[in-house]
């Protein structure tokens, strides 16, 4: 029986920091597999993954909720076939919608291989109004559909903040488990217990997801590949870390579009390497390993691509 948990959330909310936290411990020993899905052809996460040791698979093809729909399926019994795991963990595109992800999970043609184990999504809440009000559809999809629900950076919000931003989520979803710890002071074993808030049959889910008369999901519908845009290009050139701060303070700037997330790993002209992240409001940069190559993306609504790259372009 291989254990499937899915870790939805916003672009740059928090998921592949959440996936490092829950892996700290190794999950107890189990053999476990990440199945990355990003906007976009340019992968990024499966690198910063890599150090953990575990398995990675990428599917970048395509969103795993709509273009790749049936492919998901079989692309996720092929990997439990090749791999044999004992938990496999999605994490979606930030722009997928959950509740289409879990649609495709009841396409599995060895249900009693499979069980549908923790639906966590991860609420950032520094963003919480902006996504609220740019991104509603994809934003409460991905709060409706979950069974748990981790709020991310609230060390740097108030405690009232805080308890509106809960009290809201259960506006949308009644029946999550919220979990408002910061993260540092969780122990990944308790993240795991957290996330494996019991929830019920794949069948089940699927009965919630779809069978309910008052489900206003509109499933198979889901337009994040028209919606959202996204820029990306691979490259060798070396920045300094000069020249990419200057670039993503710019990224704030609207003549570049509604910029809502930029990330990256890129040679420095040190030799050294750096990856690079960027939310509205916030960037950080970090030295990293070397990798194979150079990569960049910027997702957003409105972009003006010319603009973006020539800002990359700069050094
Ligand atoms: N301080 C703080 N930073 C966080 C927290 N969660 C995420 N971050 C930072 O936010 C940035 C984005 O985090 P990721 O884990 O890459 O987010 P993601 O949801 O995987 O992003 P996408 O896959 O691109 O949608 C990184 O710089 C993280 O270090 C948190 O709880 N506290």
């Amino acid at each position: 029986m291989t254990k499937i948990d899915i870790v939805s959330g916003f672009l740059g909310s928090g998921k592949t920091t959440f996936i490092k936290k829950l892996l700290e411990e190794n999950i107890a020993g189990e053999k476990v597999v990440i199945v990355e899905n990003e906007f976009g052809k340019v992968g990024i996460d499966g690198s910063l993954l890599q150090e953990t040791g575990i398995d990675i698979v990428e599917i970048n093809s395509g969103c795993i909720c709509c273009t790749l729909v049936g492919e998901f399926s079989r692309a996720i019994e092929l990997v439990i076939k090749t791999y044999q795991p004992d938990r496999v963990i999605i994490e979606p595109s930030g722009v997928g919608k959950l509740s289409e992800v879990l649609s495709s999970c009841t396409e599995f043609t060895s249900q009693d291989q499979i069980k549908l184990n923790g639906i966590v999504t991860i609420v950032d809440v520094v963003k919480y109004e902006m996504n609220l009000e740019y991104v509603t559809e994809y934003f409460e999809d991905q709060i409706r559909n979950a069974n748990t629900i981790f709020l991310s950076r609230t060390q740097k919000a108030t405690v009232e903040k805080i308890r509106y931003i809960v009290e809201d989520i259960k506006r949308i979803n009644k029946n999550a488990n919220i979990v408002t710890t910061p993260w540092d002071q969780l122990e990944s074993k308790g993240v795991l217990a957290l996330l494996e808030n019991k929830v019920g049959s794949l069948m089940e889910e699927q009965e919630k997801v779809c069978t309910d008369p008052h489900c206003n999901h509109d499933h198979h519908s889901h337009k994040g590949n028209e919606f959202f845009e996204r820029w990306e290009m691979e490259t060798s050139q070396p920045y300094t870390k000069g020249d990419i701060e200057h670039s993503l303070k710019a990224l704030s700037d609207r003549d570049y579009g509604i910029v809502l997330r930029a990330k990256g790993i890129l040679a420095t002209v040190e030799g050294d390497w750096i990856q690079f992240d960027f939310v509205p409001g916030e960037y950080e940069i970090r030295d990293i390993s070397p990798d194979y190559t150079g990569r960049l993306c910027v997702i957003g609504k409105d972009l003006n691509k010319g603009k973006v790259e020539r800002l990359f372009a700069c050094k």
